[in-house]
Order: structure tokens, then C-alpha cells, then sequence
């Protein structure tokens, strides 16, 4: 079985609806409606099973096909991930970048260096060499557009997606210039950290004279190595993050919540997603002083099992409504998971990864947090309203900062031949 039919195969390997069938109960699903979005959610789409392990540490994960890997792909542990403006201001030279940054990362994906070597040894070598002998590992890289991509340089104005809006200041944003915007965002991800820094830095190396780095951010989950079971991993302040994430295996999953749709609008989007980045910086030392039941009620969830709280696993269904003895909310209304949960109705795809960027050498505080970054096929109508509500009474707040923030459409993927971003420019 070739790499990707082996990954299609860990994908399927156990979707909640397999799961329900080997329980012998039958699902049925809701249609639901979300700010004008029809959307198909399973009945009971809260109680889950954990995502699949991806079938092995190393192999390849094509870059070519419909959509671009690095979105509903099960996650690798690390990310190396930039944006980049442009210095050039001639569309050909925008449309030549793509198409060079289309054949590397083709390559480098499949474990290859980025180009053929010059026999010329008077050069500097092709590839900057240190990925050499290494596997491909996972590896995916995933390219999306900012607003400013379409501002009045490149004669793209007309052509901005209607959803890739500027995203709204929202409730104690504390958004810095240098980690947010771009006009051009690359997700790099992969199971080793040296595979994915080789990839931005040489994409970074093609770009020369047309653009530049604007911010970088690594970020990192716990290895397969440490958890070959592929359990949902903990974030920095040690609670299970992802357990209920759709299961976007399910390609009528996928169609919902992810991908753009022809109707859509615009048509050349069809196939690719908005992808929002926020660099959430964490106040640990105050979360490391507070007590397990003020943190498991700011999550509602249990710590060691992830369990919603009054449950104990970590699928079980979140019963919102449920009262304790005394009449109150067994989840409290203000925690983490019963407002981002929307009442089921609005749902995004999640794949964020912890960061630590060193310390403060001021205050001597860490700096680390979650680098959240998630897919929705239409932001106006998934994060933006989330994010509304959360930043307004999440007792979360109390412990994070949203310091970087960017949105960006990632277009469709390229068939082979062709080049990310043929169906726009
Ligand atoms: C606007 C969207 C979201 C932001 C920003 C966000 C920040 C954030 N989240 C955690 C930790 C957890 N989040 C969990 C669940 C959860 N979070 C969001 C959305 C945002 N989170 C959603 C949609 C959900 C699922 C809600 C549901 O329907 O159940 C959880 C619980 C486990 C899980 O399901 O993943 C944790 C833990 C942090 C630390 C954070 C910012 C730093
Ligand atoms: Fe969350």
C-alpha cells in the first residue's frame, strides 16, 4: 500500500460513526443552522473517539491534490511556521515565487533537498544541507494569503475573498505588529523540528529579492516517540487540547466546517480554507498558582482525564444543561469549553501547537503559550463570533493574552504541473 493510501487508511481507521456501528447504535444527524450556514453536525457529535495515530513517525504525506495537506491532516509534532511580505511589486514576480516555492516544497516534502546540486563547486551549494539523509517525516507546507496580498500592488484588489475580512480587535487584545499579518503565511509542519526549519529557511532562501520574512514562530507537541498511542496531547497548562475536535476524516465533516465551497464565492477558493493565527501568550506563573478546582472550572473539564466535568471520560458527551444539587451548572456557563462549544452550532478545525519563545528579561516570566492556529470554511461565521464571545466573559482570560493575530486564505492545492495559487494569478 503506497504512503498516502496507508494515511487514508489511518484517517478512517476509526471515525465516531465507526465507532457508533461497533456499538450498534445508529447516528443520525441534525442539520443545524449557523448564522445562515446550513450545517451537518452528527447528533451527537460531543462524545468521540480520540483523533487516529497517524499510521508512522516517518513517511509522505503528497503535496499535490485538491486540497493542501497541512490542514485536515492528522497533526506532526512540530511546526515551523512564517509570514512573509513582498518586496517585489510585479505580479510575474509574485507568480514565478509560487511557482519555485510550488516545485521545492513538492521536493522537500518528499524527503528530497530542495533542488538538483550545481556540479559547480566555486557556488554555494543548492540546498543549505542540513535536512541531508533525514526522511521526509510528515512533512506538509501549507501556503495561504493575507488581506494585504490583495491591497493595490499586484492589481488583485478586486479579487479579495469577501471572508478573508481584517479580523475585529476583540475583548483585551494586546496585538503587536511583528507577530501578526503578512501578506503571505507558510505552515510548516513535521515530525522532527530540524525537517521543518530546513523547509521555511530554504523557501526563505527562494524568495530572495521578492520577499521577506515578517514573523516566525516554532511551536511543538508532545512526540510520537512519547506517546506512540497517539492520545490527545496537553497543552502547556496541562489539560488534553484537541478531544473535541470535529472529525474531519468524514469528508462531509471536512466540506461543513473546512473547505471553501464553489458557492462559496470566490470560485477560485473552492477547495482551500481560512486559516486564523493567534499567538496566545499564557500567564503560567499565575496558572501554576491557582488551585486544580479554580483550573478544572475555568476549562470544565477534569485535568487527568479531560473528562467534562460530573464525567469521566474524556468523550463523553458535554451535557451543558446539567445542574448539581444545589441547582448549579455542573459546567459552569463562563468556563472555556461551554461557551466555545456554541451550542454545537458553530464549529472550527483546530491545530494549534505550545510555543515557548525564551523568557522575559524584564519581569524574568516565561514566554510561552499556545500558537492557536484553526481552518473554517468561513470565518465571519465560525472564529469571529467564537472569538466574540470567549474574549468577552471566558474565565480563561484571566490567565492569557492574544499578542499576534493573522488571517489568511489558504487556496486550493495544485495538481502536479501546476502551481499553488494558478487559479488566482
Ligand atoms: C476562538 C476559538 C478558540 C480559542 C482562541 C481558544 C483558545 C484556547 N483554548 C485552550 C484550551 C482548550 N480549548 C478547549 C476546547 C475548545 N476550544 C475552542 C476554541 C478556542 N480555544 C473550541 C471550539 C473548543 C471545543 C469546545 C467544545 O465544543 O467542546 C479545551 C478542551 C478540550 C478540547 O475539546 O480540546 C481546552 C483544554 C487554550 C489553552 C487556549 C488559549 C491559550
Ligand atoms: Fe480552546
Amino acid at each position: 500500500m503506497d504512503t498516502k493510501r496507508l494515511e487514508e487508511a489511518a484517517n478512517k481507521k476509526m471515525t465516531r460513526r465507526d465507532a457508533l456501528k461497533l456499538a450498534g447504535v445508529g447516528g443520525i444527524g441534525l442539520l443545524l443552522g449557523a448564522g445562515g450556514m446550513k450545517t451537518f453536525f452528527p447528533a451527537t457529535s460531543t462524545a468521540k473517539q480520540a483523533p487516529p495515530a497517524p499510521s508512522s513517525v516517518d513517511g509522505t504525506i503528497p503535496f499535490y491534490g485538491k486540497h493542501q495537506s497541512g490542514i485536515t491532516t492528522p497533526m506532526q509534532d512540530f511546526i515551523c511556521m512564517g509570514a512573509f511580505d513582498l518586496t517585489t511589486t510585479s505580479i510575474d514576480d509574485v507568480r514565478k515565487l509560487f511557482q519555485s516555492w510550488t516545485s521545492a516544497a513538492a521536493r522537500l516534502t518528499e524527503g528530497k533537498s530542495v533542488d538538483d546540486e550545481s556540479e559547480n563547486p566555486h557556488l554555494p551549494p543548492v540546498d543549505t544541507g542540513e535536512s541531508m539523509g533525514l526522511g521526509s517525516m510528515r512533512m506538509t507546507i501549507t501556503f495561504g494569503l493575507g488581506a494585504s496580498f490583495f491591497d493595490e500592488r499586484f492589481g488583485l484588489a478586486g479579487k479579495r475573498p469577501a471572508p478573508l475580512v481584517d479580523l475585529p480587535r476583540f475583548n483585551s487584545d494586546e496585538i503587536r505588529k511583528e507577530w501578526s499579518g503578512g501578506d503571505i503565511v507558510v505552515q510548516v509542519c513535521a515530525n522532527d523540528p530540524q525537517v521543518a526549519f530546513h523547509a521555511l529557511r530554504n523557501l526563505a532562501r527562494i524568495a530572495r529579492g521578492k520577499a521577506v520574512l515578517h514573523w516566525l514562530q516554532d511551536g511543538f507537541q508532545r512526540t510520537s516517540a512519547a506517546d506512540p498511542s497517539g492520545s490527545t496531547p496537553r497543552n502547556l497548562m496541562g489539560f488534553k487540547d484537541g478531544s473535541n475536535n470535529p472529525q474531519v476524516s468524514d469528508a462531509k465533516v471536512a466540506d461543513e466546517i473546512v473547505w471553501a465551497q464553489t458557492e462559496d464565492n470566490p470560485a477560485w477558493m473552492a477547495g482551500g480554507s481560512y486559516m486564523v493565527m493567534r499567538r496566545i501568550r499564557m500567564r503560567i506563573e499565575v496558572w501554576d498558582r491557582s488551585s486544580l478546582d479554580d483550573q478544572e472550572s475555568t476549562f470544565g473539564r477534569h485535568r487527568q482525564s479531560g473528562a467534562p466535568l460530573g464525567k469521566s471520560g474524556e468523550f463523553d458527551e458535554l451535557e451543558l444543561d446539567r445542574k448539581d444539587s444545589a441547582g448549579k451548572p455542573v459546567i459552569p456557563a463562563t468556563s472555556h469549553i461551554a461557551l466555545a462549544h456554541m451550542e454545537g452550532k458553530i464549529k472550527i478545525l483546530r491545530r494549534g501547537y505550545s510555543y515557548s519563545s525564551g523568557m522575559d528579561v524584564k519581569t524574568g516570566q516565561l514566554d510561552a503559550g499556545l500558537l492557536f492556529i484553526c481552518f473554517n470554511r468561513d470565518p465571519r461565521k465560525q472564529f469571529i463570533p467564537m472569538q466574540q464571545k470567549l474574549a468577552s466573559v471566558d474565565q480563561l482570560n484571566e490567565y492569557i493574552t492574544h499578542v499576534g493575530s493573522g488571517l489568511y486564505a489558504c487556496l486550493p492545492g495544485a495538481n502536479e504541473g501546476g502551481y499553488i495559487g494558478d487559479k488566482l494569478f
